[in-house]
């Protein structure tokens, strides 16, 4: 019934492009993910014109979510919101594309993402969690999961206890029920923090891993885009690995499988390894080849990139999509 059952942290984007002094100046990683607390969010914002700033539905699983679902396939999503304005718009963005999303709200505040943009379409991401934290293993539904056909789970979900055993739960539940379990690696600095915990992750239940070149070069301390794309694949059984413009590639039953990128004037990155992750988790569970998927992957992620924001303005009709898979 489900293509994929999503968990992660639900967020809302407020995104501005901002200029590189601007960044430098606050000194956080560009490029990277950083937690901070809800009062620096609204010190950067204050710091900037309102006028710039834009309010999107993020979260990287819940993005890649989107994306399926704006293929035209169907999924579930555990993520936890507050009864607030910004968990409001949150699940109505969800739900209005079809995505079931049962998780009860709770009281505080639902989390939100500061993302500025530099001119070399970058994003810099300062995260402040809130109540997207508190999501726990009971808020895993077996009965969901078993309708799926894939468990797609963010890496970012183990900067916290609670999220953390919800993650593993929701692994543990579709490894039981025959479902197949996808998991990204979200950002480099979490190899840093749980790099055992991931590879036993690749090495036991993960059947497709997703990461980027800068993670598998974390992951594997190669530095040749293929040999860390066949190292990773020597534990899992599928690899995704993303090389910015330069496209991507997939391993599967030991083959290379090399997904060109497609030019495109990049606008803003933020969201091109989920919508990724959105094309490759639709074309396989479609029955499409991986070499399809990649392709169609790599056409999402292009248009996201092309564009404001972790979600497609303009989604691919079906009509798009035949012609992207022929
Ligand atoms: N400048 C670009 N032009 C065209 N396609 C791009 C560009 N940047 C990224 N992509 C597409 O998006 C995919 C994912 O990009 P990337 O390797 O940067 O992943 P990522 O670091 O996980 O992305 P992000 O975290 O910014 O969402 C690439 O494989 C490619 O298909
Ligand atoms: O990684 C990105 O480029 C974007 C998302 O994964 C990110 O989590 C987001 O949208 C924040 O809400």
């Amino acid at each position: 019934m489900y293509n994929v059952y999503g968990v992660g942290n639900s967020l809302v984007d407020i995104q501005a492009h901002v200029s590189d002094d601007f960044l430098t100046e606050l000194a956080y990683p560009k490029g990277g993910m950083t937690l901070v607390e809800e009062a620096i969010q609204q010190k950067v914002i204050a710091s900037l014109n309102p006028d710039k700033f834009s309010r999107c539905a993020g979260g990287s699983a819940a993005n890649t979510m989107m994306g399926i679902a704006d293929f035209g396939g169907k999924g579930a999503y555990a993520g936890k919101t507050a009864d607030d304005d910004i968990g409001q718009f949150f699940l109505n963005d969800m739900r209005n594309v079809g995505i079931r999303i049962e998780v009860p709200a709770t009281s505080g505040q639902s989390g939100t993402c500061v993302i500025l943009i530099t001119p070399d379409a970058q994003r810099t991401m300062l995260t402040h969690l809130g109540v997207s934290s508190e999501l726990g293993p009971d808020d895993i539904e077996e009965s969901e999961i078993v309708k799926s056909q894939y468990v797609y789970i963010e890496g970012y979900l183990f900067t916290g206890e609670s999220t953390k055993a919800a993650a593993m739960k929701a692994i543990e539940l579709a490894k039981k029920n025959n479902v197949k379990v996808a998991f990204t690696v979200s950002d480099p600095f979490l190899i840093d923090l749980f790099r055992d915990e991931f590879w036993e992750l690749i090495h036991g239940p993960v059947d497709l891993l997703f990461c980027n070149l800068d993670e598998a070069r974390a992951l594997t301390g190669k530095d040749d885009p293929v040999d860390c794309a066949q190292e990773i694949h020597h534990h899992a059984e599928n690899v995704a690995m993303t090389l910015g413009a330069d496209g991507s590639i997939l391993m599967h039953e030991k083959k290379v499988i090399p997904i060109e990128g497609v030019p495109v004037k990049a606008i803003d990155t933020t969201g091109a390894g989920d919508m990724y992750a959105a094309g490759i988790l639709f074309g396989i569970t479609n029955g499409l080849t991986w070499q399809q998927s990649g392709h169609l992957a790599s056409h999402a992620a292009a248009r996201i990139v092309s564009q404001l924001g972790a979600r497609l303005a303009q989604p691919f009709t079906q009509e798009e999509i035949g012609q992207l898979v022929k």
